[in-house]
Order: structure tokens, then sequence, then C-alpha cells
């Protein structure tokens, strides 16, 4: 589906126009792609050369003032009758992964999702690990598995215990979706040195829509001690298009109180969360539409957190928020919530039920984000088949 960004979002993103083999950046302007590398040397040209390589990764690195000089420039010409020479339209070119992926790291910051997994993986423990509320809690993912929208994903392969304690190898046969949102990392910061959590912007590009596919069955055998390790490695799905938080101001929200007090290095002055709504679709049905703005942790706390122990940043990390899950029955982020772990059947609107995916099923998770006249604007979207495994 063509997204229509209207022309204040400008999201960015990489595509490889009809018969080229190269890719060029583009940006969203309603449902045309407008050439940025083509297009910068006429409105930017002290600029043009961030864009040369087709992909995002010097644009990213080169930091904020050149976001805003970039940005601002581009308001200020797409307007004119000459941007109308560099615009194609969206449905007739190849998006791609838009910034080469450094490292990826997926939160767990949705305290209802959190609450939710820990009774139906922990039935007789407390729901929220005892650590939940002190620090957003996370675990290092695989950035070379993380694909664009599009890209069909293969069911994963792997070991996990049958009811009746036998361990079986073979396909997973509880895969899951994750809807999520991811931060895209565009300047370094220093090894050894934290990111204060009020440097969130100096770091932070913008934002894409993640499925974090989960293998639920490998997930529930491999866990104990480590997190999750093959059982969310095989395949990430982010959007093509990464929109700069420039273009979000409109949708800041105040975040839940935080009960207990965070440490300091956790305490913003001025805290903000965001107000997206995701929607889930399992083949056009919609299953779910979770509230971002009620996510625990937030995009800032994230990177201060992911950073506290002087551990730094790269250009082109990725970090996902976790799965979104809201306090409604149908603002759940997974199948395993939407599901209760497998034990109540979602319906979908051509009479077909599921508990997790089947092969040939196509999820799509979209966004919007409240606008910063009022309104909406689009986030655009990740779509993914999943596909039997080849023998
Ligand atoms: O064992 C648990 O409590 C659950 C772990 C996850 O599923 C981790 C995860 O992917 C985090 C998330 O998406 O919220
Ligand atoms: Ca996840
Ligand atoms: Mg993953």
């Amino acid at each position: 589906m063509t997204t229509d960004f209207g022309r204040t979002t400008l999201p960015y993103c990489s595509f490889v126009g009809v018969g080229e083999k190269r890719p060029r950046v583009g940006v969203g302007v309603g449902t045309d792609v407008l050439d940025l590398t083509a297009a910068a040397a006429r409105f930017v040209p002290d600029r043009a050369g961030l864009f040369a390589d087709g992909t995002l990764d010097r644009f990213l690195a080169a930091g904020a003032d050149a976001w805003h000089e970039v940005r601002d420039a581009l308001t200020a010409w797409v307007d004119d009758p000459s941007a109308r020479a560099f615009l194609v339209p969206a449905a007739e070119v190849d998006l791609v992964l838009p910034f080469t992926v450094a490292d990826y790291v997926d939160f767990y910051a949705s305290e209802q999702h959190a609450t939710n997994v820990g009774r139906l993986f922990r039935p007789d423990g407390e729901a929220l690990p005892s650590a939940w509320k002190h620090l957003p809690m996370g675990y290092h993912g695989r950035a070379g598995t993380v694909v664009v929208s599009g890209t069909p994903v293969t069911r994963p392969s792997g070991q996990s215990r049958a009811a009746s304690g036998h361990i079986d190898v073979g396909p997973s046969a509880r895969l899951d979706l994750e809807a999520e949102i991811g931060f895209v990392v565009g300047v370094p910061s220093t090894l050894g040195r934290p990111v204060d959590v009020d440097r969130f912007e100096q770091h932070v590009f913008g934002i894409c829509v993640v499925n974090d596919w989960s293998a639920r069955d490998l997930q529930a055998f491999e866990y104990v001690p480590l997190g999750p390790f093959l059982a969310k490695s095989f395949a990430t799905s982010v959007s093509p298009w990464i929109v700069p938080l420039a273009a979000l101001s409109g949708a800041r929200v105040e975040p839940p109180a935080r009960d207990p007090h965070p440490p300091t290095y956790l305490q913003d002055e001025d805290p903000w969360g965001l107000d997206l709504e995701l929607v889930v679709r399992i083949n056009d049905t919609i299953v779910s539409r979770p509230p971002f703005a009620s996510m625990y942790w937030t995009p800032a706390q994230m990177l201060a957190h992911l950073t506290a122990n002087g551990a730094s940043v790269r250009t082109g990390d990725l970090y996902a928020s976790g799965t979104v899950s809201g306090p409604a029955d149908d603002q759940v982020g997974s199948l395993l919530e939407l599901s209760r772990n497998g034990a109540e059947p979602v319906k979908l609107d051509d009479g077909s039920c599921r508990t997790f995916l089947l092969d040939g099923d196509e999820v799509t998770i979209s966004a919007t984000a409240a606008a910063p006249g009022g309104g909406h604007i689009a986030l655009g979207e990740v779509t993914g088949n999943v596909i039997a495994r080849q023998p």
C-alpha cells in the first residue's frame, strides 16, 4: 500500500528507480518520492554530497545542524514548480533498507506488555521482573538480519520442549509478530562516556516502524538465563521510511508517572513520550491498535540507559522500543497476548482463526502520529510474508 505523507512530514528513504541499479536517497512527498540524490544540488548545494551514495548513512552522521538545514531548505522548496521534475510515484520504485544497520537493541519498555508476558511465561512468579521499574530492560539483537519491509520471512527452525517434555527440533509452531517503534541513531557517542538523557536529540535522527518477529516456542525453551537468542535473531523487519524527530513535535506527550523515581541518570528535565497509534493487520484484518503513548520508558531514557555503562552508540544503530501494548484487549502488540499464549484463537475476516502465524500470512504494521497542527500524519508501514522453511 502506498502511504500518503502529505507535504510536511518529509520522511526519508532509499529507493531504486525503474531500470536502475544504484539506490538514491528519497523524500516522501504525498504519494511520490522526491529524488534527493539528484535534487539536493538544486536547493541545498552545500549538503548535496551527503546523499550521493544513495543511503542515509552520511546524512545520519552529519548531525543535527545538517538535519535541520536540509529539512528547512526542503520545506521552503518542495512546493516550487521546479521540484516537480524530481518526483516519481512511490508505487513505481523499490524501497530498500535506507541505512547500514550498525548495532540493534530491543527494549521491553511497555509495562502492559511486560506484565502480560510475565503472567504467560512465569505464571507462578511476579508478573513484572523486580528490576523492571528501575531500568529500561533490553537485549542486544542481530543487526545483520534487520530487513526492509516487503522482505519475505522464512519460518525459523530450532529446539523447543513439547508438552510431553520431549525436545523437538524443527520449524517453529509459534511464530509471532511484535509491533514496535524503532529509533535510528545518527551521531555516534564516545566510548566510556554515557549519553546524558537530555542529549537524545543530538544523537537520534528519527523513527521507523518495526516488526520484531519472534518464535515463542524456541524462546520459552532457550531464554533462561541469558534472554532471547535464536528466537528473535532470524529477522527483524523495518519500514522503509525514517521519519525525522522534527516532524514529530506535535506528537510529544507526557509519559506515565514513574513510581519509584528512577536514578538521576534516567531523570529528564522535560520528559516526553510520543503519541503514536500503531495498527496491526494479519492478511488485511485489523487485529490490534497498540498506543505508543502508554510506553513507560521514554526514547531518551532508553538511549541514556543503553550507554550508562560507557558503551558507545554508532551511526546506524537501531534500538527498538519493545512490543507496544496498551491496557485494552485489542491494544496488545503480539499474538502471544492476543491469543493468550494460544488458548484463545483470533478470528480473521475470512473466517479463519490464528493462535500464531501460518505460512503465507502477511503481517502489516502501520503507524500514525499526532500532527503538529492537529490531525494525524502517516509514518508508513512495515509488511512481511511468512514463507515455509525450505527443506
Ligand atoms: O521473557 C520475557 O519476559 C519476554 C521477553 C521478550 O519477549 C523480549 C522482547 O522481545 C521485548 C519486547 O519486544 O517487548
Ligand atoms: Ca521485541
Ligand atoms: Mg529481532
